[in-house]
């Protein structure tokens, strides 16, 4: 279960922006949806501990990240959350391994046998031994997002926040990172929530859709939902 309520604000020289939404689902596979600017991104970052919230909640399995009433706020890295982001976000500067290692190494650059392991593991159930050494730029689009995907997974999280997995690729490796990623969620057994502004990205792997405009939630769609395609084309 994951339960909501997040009220924030971001400014900048010029404009404003107000994110008020609240909801609550038991859905594995959750869709942000909605028009550019409609405040998808920024909830995955209020959810990831990533911007400061005026009021609200994140619950996540009856555990609480946040409570602004109660006064709890646990950091990111306490928060359970891998997070993939919009275009990625690798370190241009290191390795494939180090990217996926970054957030498991001790704030000597160390890396606990255990630590180091898992990271093996990634690198192989990704099928990135052979460039592991490589940096991104280096990488073709799919690997880099395997790698993104890999670095989000590295903390062991309860729940996989993914901003656009696939903007940055092309429609035949987007069918099938789609499937690779809905087996993956399935084999975790971890909810996820995806921001997507794609109908393709939605249909084949939410069960439910939340749409938002606005910086609030304008309404919500389940899979099942004969008018869904009609319903994701309406909201954009
Ligand atoms: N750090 C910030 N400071 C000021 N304004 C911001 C900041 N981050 C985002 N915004 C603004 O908040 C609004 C919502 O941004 P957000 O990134 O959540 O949109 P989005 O729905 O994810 O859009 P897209 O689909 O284009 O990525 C936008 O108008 C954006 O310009």
């Amino acid at each position: 279960m994951i339960d909501v309520r997040l009220q924030l604000s971001v400014r900048d020289a010029r404009r404003r922006f107000d994110l008020d939404l609240a909801f609550a689902t038991d859905a594995p596979f959750v869709a942000l949806y909605g028009p550019s600017g409609a405040g998808k991104s920024l909830t995955l970052q209020a959810l990831a501990g990533l911007l400061p919230v005026r009021a609200g909640h994140v619950r996540l399995n009856g555990r609480t990240l946040l409570d602004t009433a109660a006064g709890i706020n646990l950091p990111p890295e306490q928060r359970g959350v891998g997070y993939l982001f919009q275009h990625y976000a690798l370190f241009p500067h290191l390795s494939a391994r180090d990217n996926i290692a970054f957030g498991l190494r001790s704030p000597w650059g160390r890396l606990s046998p255990a630590d180091a392991a898992r990271v093996d593991a990634l690198i192989d159930n990704f099928g990135l031994r052979a460039m592991a050494h490589s940096k991104p730029a280096h990488l073709s689009g799919g690997q880099q997002q395997r790698v993104a995907l890999a670095r989000a997974l590295a903390c062991q999280p309860q729940v996989l926040l993914l901003d656009e997995p696939f903007a940055a690729l092309h429609t035949t490796l987007r069918r099938q990172l789609r499937s690779e990623l809905r087996a993956l969620r399935e084999q975790l057994g971890i909810p996820a929530l995806l921001v997507s502004h794609d109908p393709e990205d939605v249909l084949a792997l939410a069960d439910e859709v939340l749409v938002l405009d606005g910086g609030g939630l304008q309404h919500r769609l389940l899979a099942t939902d004969p008018d869904l395609r009609r319903a994701l084309d309406h909201a954009l």
